[in-house]
């Protein structure tokens, strides 16, 4: 299945090294965009691992009524409201997030955000752009394209898109509980589209149709609300310093892993939770240079 239809996994990227006299200007600014009330947290866990992967400048684009809570979470990052009603993103806030991402190298769409119109209306958008900027799907921005039939005419090379299984059942067609099969329809994607699709998992597999690889890392601590969040933030932070799509999903699905493994040595399985991968990420990236 998965192994005839793709070559053999491609070593693990690494990042360069900073140059001495470097800015913040040189290391990318990320969007990331979600968030709705109940639900805060996730795009801020999205948005601090961004800066802990090494983005120079991160905005987060909220709902207005989670402008306060998301910006109490992190002093690192900048915060922008977006038009909203009770449930979230309202219509307006697409046009809003269109001029924003005028300014940002690298997006990142979907965590908490839930899916109404307004949601809708940003992935939308954000598709429909005529642009090369990597952009990072996850969580119900993923949700959001399952809505629509020609989801896949939507997908570009610049993009990653990070399901778990559910999502990618939902997506796919593809059950769940058929991890081979959704595997194999990860690579038809890839293939179809040029995207890169990274479908979660105890060994994270990474495909962009071309290139596939399996990760290594991580351990089931990690199955605890927000380590998926997480991870889009460290795709945005590595895409943000100049990795290429396919390379950024492979290093991040390993550093995040890695992460996982580090939180568990300290913390235990037990207790992981997707604050202790942000707090273990400086280890996981100082542990590279070991590889
Ligand atoms: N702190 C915060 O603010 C947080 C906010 N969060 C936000 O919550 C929103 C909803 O996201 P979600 O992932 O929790 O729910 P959903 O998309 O319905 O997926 C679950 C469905 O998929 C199925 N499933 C099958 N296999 C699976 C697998 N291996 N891994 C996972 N699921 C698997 C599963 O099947 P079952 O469990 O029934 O077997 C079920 O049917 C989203 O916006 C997210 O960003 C969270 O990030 C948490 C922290
Ligand atoms: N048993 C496991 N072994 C390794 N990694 C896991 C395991 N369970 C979950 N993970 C990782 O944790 C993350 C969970 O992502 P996701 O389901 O989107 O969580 P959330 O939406 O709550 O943030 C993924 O990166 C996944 O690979
Ligand atoms: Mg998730």
């Amino acid at each position: 299945m998965v192994n005839e239809m793709t070559t053999r996994s491609p070593a693990l990227p690494q990042l360069a090294p900073r140059d001495a006299d470097s800015h913040k200007g040189d290391y990318g600014r990320v969007l990331l965009i979600g968030g709705s009330p109940g639900m805060a947290g996730s795009i801020s866990l999205s948005a601090s691992a961004s800066i802990r992967s090494g983005a120079g400048l991160v905005t987060v684009a909220v709902p207005r009524r989670c402008l306060e809570t998301v910006a109490g979470y992190d002093r690192c990052y900048m915060t922008v409201a977006l038009p909203d009603d009770l449930k979230g993103f309202y219509e307006l806030a697409a046009s809003r997030v269109a001029q924003l991402s005028e300014s940002a190298t690298v997006l990142g769409c979907g965590p908490g955000m839930r899916t109404g119109v307004g949601a809708e209306g940003i992935v939308k958008t954000l598709c429909s752009q005529e642009s090369d900027k990597p952009l990072v799907f996850d969580a119900d921005a993923l949700n959001c394209l399952s809505q629509c039939d020609d989801w896949k005419s939507m997908l570009a090379p610049r993009m990653i898109l990070t399901p778990h299984p559910g999502e990618w059942e939902r997506l796919s067609g593809v059950a769940a509980s058929d991890r081979k099969a959704q595997e194999a329809a990860a690579v038809e994607t890839g293939k179809a589209t040029g995207a890169t699709i990274v479908l979660k998992g105890s060994k994270t597999f990474v495909t962009d149709g071309k290139k596939s690889v399996h990760n290594s890392t991580g351990n089931p601590g990690m199955a605890s609300g927000g380590s998926g969040d997480v991870l889009t933030g460290v795709l945005c932070g590595l895409l943000a310093q100049g990795l290429a799509v396919f390379e950024a999903a492979h290093l991040g699905v390993f550093v995040h892993g890695r992460a996982g493994d580090l939180a568990a040595e300290s913390v235990g399985q037990i207790s992981l939770s997707a604050s202790d991968l942000l707090q273990h990420l400086p280890a996981a990236f100082m542990s590279l240079s070991d590889q």
